[in-house]
């Protein structure tokens, strides 16, 4: 299932987190699969795929470009990075780190663009749940987007799934796709649980803390997924579905 969803899509991302846990490959590791005839697409519009930059020489095909949440360039990306080694090798793009560091280091920047990928600079804003320095989700889509990006998988991991599923970025999210396995990860493990949608209302005594006037609303109605479809694979199940309105 990821690497079909991997095949349909022009760009794939990960935050850094993941990039520094897994050095991912982030490549598609299946032959591409032939799109849907437009008249099969509700409201199709006709598709024309965007021309990726593979490493030269390279001939890459069917590969989605990683796109890597970078704030402040914690990822040592060096060329033994394997998601650089399949960009050599032909098999998967070099990445697009999205970042707010205005002069990358230039070896990594040279190592980068020598793969075909680039630091995409954008500015971080204050969060308005917590006032900290964060992407906003509209700011990192336009800037895939003005790559020539026109559909982007979110892979993960937990802080980046957190933060594009929370109530105001609802609109964005197209469709939700979870691979849910017989496992758990015990405490410590990643955590998706974005933060709920807010109540109206002062929170006077509505969520057990509320100090009256002023305090935080209640919480609003829990998040769901509208029309859900559930399919087994192997010992799994994948739930599909749209974010309910
Ligand atoms: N089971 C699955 O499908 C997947 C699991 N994972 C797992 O997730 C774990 C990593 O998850 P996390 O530690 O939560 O890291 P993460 O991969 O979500 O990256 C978090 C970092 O991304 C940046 N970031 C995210 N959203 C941002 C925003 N809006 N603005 C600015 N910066 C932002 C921040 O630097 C933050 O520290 C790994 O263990 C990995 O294996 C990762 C992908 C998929
Ligand atoms: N196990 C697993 N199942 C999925 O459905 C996933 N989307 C992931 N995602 C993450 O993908 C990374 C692995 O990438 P490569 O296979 O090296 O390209 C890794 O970060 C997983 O956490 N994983």
């Amino acid at each position: 299932m990821t690497h079909y969803l991997r095949s349909r899509h022009d760009a794939i991302c990960v935050g850094v987190g993941t990039a520094i846990a897994d050095d991912p490959g982030l490549n598609c590791r299946i032959a591409p699969v032939p799109a849907p005839a437009v008249a099969d697409i509700p409201n199709g519009k006709a598709a024309v795929a965007p021309t990726p930059t593979p490493f030269p020489g390279s001939v890459v095909t069917g590969q989605p470009r990683p796109v890597v949440i970078d704030p402040q360039l914690r990822w040592d990306l060096t060329s033994q990075s394997k998601v650089m080694q399949l960009a050599r090798a032909g098999q998967g793009l070099a990445p697009y780190i999205i970042t707010s560091v205005s002069e990358p280091p230039a070896a990594r920047r040279s190592l980068l663009e020598e793969h075909g990928g680039k630091f995409l600079l954008v500015q971080q804003t204050p969060d308005a749940r917590d006032g900290r320095q964060r992407f906003d989700w509209r700011t990192i889509l336009a800037a895939v987007r003005a790559e020539g990006l026109r559909s982007i998988m979110i892979e993960g991991g937990g802080e980046v799934i957190n933060s594009l599923l929370s109530p105001e970025n609802n609109e964005l999210i197209d469709s939700v796709i979870v691979t849910i396995a017989p496992t758990w990860l015990g405490r410590g493990g990643v955590v998706v649980s974005p933060p709920r949608q807010l109540g109206e209302g002062d929170g006077g005594g509505g969520d057990g803390k509320g100090e009256g006037k002023g305090a935080r609303p209640p919480p609003g109605p829990a998040a769901r997924l509208a029309n859900p479809t559930w399919l087994p694979l192997g010992e799994d199940v994948v739930l599909c579905g749209r974010i309910a309105k």
